[in-house]
């Protein structure tokens, strides 16, 4: 008999590895505007305004920038044990960690899914004060919550098996007849808690956090063109097809990804439809057909297994999304309306 899925209730924090942890709270604290929760000689513990829990990122110092976890909450103490179970069924390497293993987090399991991720669980959590209308601390740049990972794995199709095993939805998908190009998943009531984006993984795509508004977005940006800081920003401004998000990605002092993300929509009826998107439909990453940069595409960040190493890649056996694409997200030719895509001619 197979074991209880435990009951996740949301993407809740990741621990980034960093270099250069006065570069990274530069980047994460003056320029994004996260509030410090705690901090020590070789970590930061960050939120945002509308966060309660101690953390949704911890920064901690190393010798190579990496993704050291991702971290689901689950909705109870048991489900802790539901989750620890459900692992070690699948013969999955697992270990319970007590609680302060991570400050302000308590008792968690630990495994390294499948795909090679170090993923945790846990429900106890200290509570930390809450600035949703502390307004006169909000920057015009407030960033409301963490949203969503997204992970760079070679078979998308695997990955989304074993998330939907966990009981995620599928909001959307990116496909043709033959193959499966991405996915997002949810168990919150919003488009994704995680998205799979083929290629060679296991990688960190990136880290998601949310504002309220369209403006907070473009004034990050305004920030960094202020500072002379316009480096880090890696695509974007735009509107998302796949989500109908408004979306900015930043890279940071370490070259991790980081999207500021706002507007995509509820989930959370239980017949909610998965939107599937033609894998030649240049609106589906950028609706408005703009060009994503291929770094985009290619770059992720080195991920730490269980125990610590960072993991080797694995390369997908089919074509990736680029080769197949006709126009890439670049310049198309119109085609006459209803007659399939606009399609354009790759460089
Ligand atoms: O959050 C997201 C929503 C949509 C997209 S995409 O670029 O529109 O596919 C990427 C993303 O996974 O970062
Ligand atoms: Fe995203």
């Amino acid at each position: 008999m197979n074991a209880q899925a435990p009951d996740i209730v949301r993407a809740a924090y990741a621990e980034l590895v960093v270099t250069d942890l006065a570069a990274a709270r530069w980047f994460y604290v003056d320029v994004l505007g996260l509030v410090v929760t705690a901090e020590e000689p070789d970590a930061l513990y960050l939120r945002a305004f509308e966060e309660y829990l101690h953390h949704s990122l911890v920064l901690r110092t190393g010798s190579a920038p990496a993704l050291a976890r991702l971290a689901y909450r689950v909705r109870s103490p048991r489900e802790v044990d539901t989750a620890e179970a459900y692992f070690r069924a699948l013969d999955l390497p697992t270990e319970r960690v007590a609680a302060g293993a991570t400050r302000g987090i308590g008792e968690a399991v630990r495994v390294e899914d499948p795909m090679g991720f170090c993923v945790e669980f846990f429900y106890e959590a200290t509570h930390v004060e809450r600035f949703t209308q502390a307004y006169h601390r909000h920057g015009g740049n407030a960033i409301a919550r963490i949203d969503h990972f997204n992970v760079m794995v070679p078979d998308v199709q695997a990955a989304n098996d074993h998330y939907t095993g966990l009981g995620f939805g599928v909001s959307e998908q990116i496909e043709d007849a033959e193959h499966l190009y991405a996915a997002w998943l949810y168990r919150k009531s919003t488009v994704h808690d995680i998205a799979l984006t083929g290629g060679d993984g296991p990688r960190l795509h990136h880290v998601a956090f949310a504002t309220n508004e369209r403006h907070q977005v473009l004034h990050i940006c305004d920030v960094l063109g202020s500072l002379r800081a316009e480096h880090h920003i890696e695509r974007g401004p735009g509107r998302h097809g796949v989500s109908n998000a408004f979306y900015l990605y930043l890279r940071d002092p370490d070259g991790h990804r980081i999207e500021i993300y706002t507007s995509d929509y509820y989930t959370g009826d239980p017949d909610n439809p998965t939107i599937h998107w033609d894998v030649h439909d240049n609106r589906r990453r950028s609706y408005w057909g703009h060009a994503v940069v291929p770094s985009w595409y290619s770059e992720g960040s080195t991920v730490l297994g269980l125990d610590g190493t960072p993991q080797p890649l694995t390369s997908p056996t089919d074509p990736g999304e680029a080769a197949v694409t006709i126009g890439a997200d670049g310049f198309g030719e119109r085609v006459p309306d209803g007659e399939g895509f606009k399609l354009g001619h790759q460089s």
